[in-house]
């Protein structure tokens, strides 16, 4: 049978760039449309040329090479014709291969934001279409308050979509602007269109998530007939963001109820790059992905709970809906007070080390693992620090150094010329082959830092193997929120190889958690340098 197409809209660039907090440059902007590009998205929407600096320089040049490049702008303003409306030339002139045109839909908005007849935005929407037609460019229309408008008066909103269609646009968009239309309302609508004379071969669905359904409005609006979805990556866009395109690929290529219909530009083995394309633009943003994405975050296929993981280990089917590795992502069966001793064994088995169920280390691991789960510890996020307390259990950790001691000060002070100053201050004391060695260390930073720099200042014959190793975060949770209170340190580090690990350390002195964290982190480190820790193997 033949399938469908579905054409995908992105709209990271522009959409996503009206998010609050999130401000792209032009070097943002490219590394992003590359991505895209890359990936194999249809549509790259690369902002408005003409509205700010860095899109009008975005748009000096085409930036996708596979992917369509878009220019996003308004429809010509009313009273003034096409080739005398500055903002329509620009877009004309853009290095685009299409130009998307906002345009009003709902008469309540003709009125009271654009001021001009409903006659004369008609005649916008057909004029602006036919001028970007005429440039060999794409015409798009995004038919802004659609749903809305078509509640309040359905006649001027099928005439705005139709009028757009009759003058040639390739796609007429409709868009759930304040994105508070439900997929009922959305199936029904879209019906309602493609009833009125507009093929659903040329329509396409913009859904905001001011209700958690710009998804399901999206895929209710494909159900119902339009063949183009915009969206953006990992959803970010205006007030609860924009349909989120990590969700709604997937959901094409694997599920049924759209695959056996449709097919994407995306096919199986691309899909397999959307954990790492996801989490790739959270570190551009410099932010944390979402451990509860659904298809890529770190918790989309992870259990902790015994009964699932006993289940999951005879056949992963029995908890998981698609298998981790079609998105590129992980199965996780990790060991926390909820797990049980299938959890544990899988866990170990990862990290090449085979203990059998009835092995009463095992019990005892458990026992260990769920007490200090009850004091504050968390190894669900702290890899290194369960492997190291499992392989010290099973007898395993070498014994590189010994901590006789430490000591941290905090001083705050004026400094010589006169400005007020806080300096920390450490000295760690550390035994190795019955030697001791003292170091001291300052910062400006803070104790916990000073205390880093003076254990790692020399640690002896261990010194050069630890040179490359860095602190990449620094994670502070109060468990119950007084001064008196237990504190839970994670700390992420890395090191040349480009491995990562992460260790905890929990007391009712944030210091002493924090040294907690370093040290595993050290002794980590030293065990990965000579393969015993680390090997993490495949499930
Ligand atoms: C639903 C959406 O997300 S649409 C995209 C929204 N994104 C943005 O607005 C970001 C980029 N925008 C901008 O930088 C600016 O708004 C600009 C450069 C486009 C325009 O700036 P200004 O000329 O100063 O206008 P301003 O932003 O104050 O107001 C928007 C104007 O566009 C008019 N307008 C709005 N939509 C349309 C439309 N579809 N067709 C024609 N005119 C429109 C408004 O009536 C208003 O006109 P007025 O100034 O005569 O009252
Ligand atoms: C065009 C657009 O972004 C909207 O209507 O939401």
């Amino acid at each position: 049978m033949t399938r469908e197409r579905i054409y995908l809209f992105d709209t990271t660039l522009r959409d996503g760039q009206q998010t609050p907090g999130i401000d792209f440059s032009v070097e943002d902007k490219i590394a992003i449309a590359n991505m895209l590009d890359a990936f194999g998205i249809d549509y790259v929407e690369g902002g408005y040329p003409g509205a700010n600096p860095t899109d009008t320089a975005f748009f000096e040049k085409k930036r996708t090479t596979r992917s369509h490049f878009v220019a996003f702008g308004m429809t010509k303003r009313a009273g003034v014709s096409t080739s005398n409306d500055p903002g329509l030339a620009i877009l004309l002139q853009s290095k685009s291969d299409a130009v998307c045109l906002v345009a009003k839909s709902w008469d309540y908005h003709v009125k009271v934001a654009l001021g001009c007849t409903n006659e004369e935005n008609l005649e916008s929407i057909d004029q602006s279409v036919k001028a970007v037609s005429a440039t060999g460019k794409e015409a798009m229309i995004d038919c802004e308050h659609f749903f809305d408008g078509f509640k309040n008066n359905r006649g001027y909103a099928l005439a705005c979509a139709r009028t757009a269609y009759e003058a040639g646009a390739r796609w007429i968009v409709l868009c759930d602007t304040n994105g508070g239309t439900q997929p009922s309302e959305v199936r029904e609508i879209v019906a309602a269109v493609i009833a009125s004379g507009v093929p659903g071969s040329h329509l396409g669905i913009h859904a905001h998530n001011d209700t958690g359904q710009a998804v399901a409005n999206s895929l209710a609006a494909v159900e119902a007939g339009v063949r183009q979805v915009q969206g953006t990556l990992n959803g970010i866009g205006e007030r609860c963001g924009n349909a989120n395109l990590v969700t709604i690929i997937p959901t094409l290529v694997l599920k049924p109820a759209f695959n056996e219909r449709f097919e994407t530009s995306i096919d199986a083995e691309k899909l397999q790059e959307l954990t790492s394309l996801s989490h790739a633009f959270d570190e551009m943003l410099n932010r944390s992905p979402d451990h509860q994405m659904p298809y890529v975050g770190a918790s989309a296929f992870a259990t902790k709970a015994g009964i699932h993981a006993s289940a999951l280990l005879k056949d992963p089917r029995t908890y998981e809906h698609v298998p981790p590795e079609t998105v590129g992502n992980l199965r996780k069966v990790m060991v926390s007070d909820q797990g049980g001793k299938s959890n544990f064994i899988n866990a170990l088995k990862r990290r090449g080390i085979v203990v059998s169920k009835d092995d009463p280390k095992l019990d005892q691991l458990i026992g260990v693992v769920k007490d200090r789960e009850a004091s504050g510890y968390a190894y669900e996020g702290a890899d290194a620090s369960f492997e190291m307390l499992a392989r010290r259990i099973l007898g395993s950790v070498p014994e590189f150094f010994l901590v006789e001691g430490y000591r941290a000060m905090v001083e705050r002070r004026f400094d010589a010329n006169g400005n007020l100053k806080t300096v920390s201050e450490a000295v760690v004391k550390v035994k190795i082959d019955g030697e001791q060695i003292m170091s001291v260390a300052e910062s400006v930073h803070g104790p916990v830092n000073a205390l880093d720099i003076a254990l790692r200042k020399d640690l002896g014959k261990y010194q050069a193997e630890i040179a490359d190793l860095e602190l990449a975060d620094f994670k502070v949770r109060i468990l119950n929120g007084s001064t008196a209170a237990v504190t839970r340190v994670l700390i992420e580090s890395t090191d040349a190889t480009g491995a990562r690990w992460w260790t905890v350390g929990v007391s009712d002195n944030v210091i002493d958690a924090s040294f907690q964290a370093l040290m595993d982190s050290i002794i980590y480190k030293l065990m990965k340098n000579r393969d015993q820790a680390g090997q993490i193997a495949a499930e």
